[in-house]
């Protein structure tokens, strides 16, 4: 596996604040990997740290063994910033042809390849608009293009899908999907249920630390989540707790049953008989846990 980011004891204080706190962490290039964490929880200073817009306090970064902001970094790290914009007084394709000769292209190369990212995002007719003519959700797509340019390797999204509606914001999820084999995506958001699917690392900040929770690496007990219409009891968990190669039930915050199993072990039909049996009106039955009860359960 080729490691992508190794960050050692990074340390960014904003005056008294300590925004990042000591955190240290690898990745390895694969599948999309969410930043998650509650407001000001350093989500966007760790970005902006790994992008090279902020120095460190203290501790290092390595991005394919350069420094953030360095020469050799380009073209191979693109990011999103929050509040990216694009500018107002000119056309997507001045705007997304300029970034490609920045990178080196000449005229021609970067017009092609403003095509083939506008054609990514789906917005290909857009190539002459200007940003006013264009919907909240197009501009935050066109910004998205914009990282897409000269096919990084790595490209960090901060809150790409916030404030989209449910079809831009699928958009969105199913770009990623779609270029994940080429490009690590890092993703903030806080829509964990996004995440949840879309990832299989994740980076979980809180107040400046930092907890990786590794979600491939869970073995030996596996979860089953299972929703059901009504909200579930402690009866509900008796009656699970006696199907065979079940190691414990619980139930999460909004009601859902957790049920810890032995890996190997098939206990999905059971617990879809049992349902039946009891007369219980099963709405959803998903293999883990979700997101949320990983990292707040
Ligand atoms: N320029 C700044 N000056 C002073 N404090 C700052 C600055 N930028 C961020 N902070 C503080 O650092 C902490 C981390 O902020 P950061 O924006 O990285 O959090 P975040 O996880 O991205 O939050 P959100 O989810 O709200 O975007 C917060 O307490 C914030 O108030």
């Amino acid at each position: 596996m080729t490691m992508i980011i190794e960050v050692k004891d990074l340390v960014k204080t904003y005056g008294r604040k300590r925004a990042l706190d000591n955190v240290s962490f690898t990745l390895n290039a694969g599948s999309p990997i969410a930043l998650v964490g509650p407001n000001g929880a350093g989500k966007t200073t760790l970005f902006s740290t790994l992008c090279g817009y902020l120095n460190a306090d203290s501790g290092s970064v390595s991005i394919f063994g350069h420094k953030p902001g360095s020469d050799g970094l380009f073209g191979r790290l693109a990011a999103l910033p929050q509040d990216a914009q694009l500018d107002p007084r000119f056309s997507v394709s001045n705007q997304l042809c300029l970034y490609g000769q920045l990178q080196g292209l000449d005229k021609k190369a970067a017009e092609n390849e403003t095509h083939r990212v506008l054609e990514l995002v789906d917005l290909k007719d857009c190539f002459h608009s200007k940003p006013h003519e264009l919907s909240h959700g197009m501009r935050k797509r066109i910004c998205i293009a914009q990282t897409l340019l000269s096919h990084p390797e790595v490209v960090l999204l901060d809150e790409a899908t916030a404030g989209l509606d449910p079809v831009n914001a699928r958009e969105i999820r199913n770009l990623v999907r779609t270029l994940q084999s080429d490009t690590t995506f890092i993703l903030s958001s806080h829509d964990l249920v996004e995440l949840d699917d879309l990832c299989d690392q994740v980076l979980h900040l809180q107040q400046g630390k930092l907890t990786a929770v590794d979600r491939i690496a869970q073995a030996e007990l596996a979860t089953l989540t299972v929703k059901l219409k009504e909200t579930g009891t402690h009866g509900h968990v008796e009656q699970l707790k006696t199907l065979q190669g079940v190691e414990n039930v619980s139930l999460n915050a909004s009601g859902a049953i957790l049920i810890e199993y032995r890996s190997g072990q098939q206990v999905d039909i059971d617990v879809l008989q049992l349902c039946r049996a009891q007369g219980w009106h099963y709405k959803s039955l998903v293999n883990g846990k979700t997101l949320e009860d990983e990292l707040f359960g």
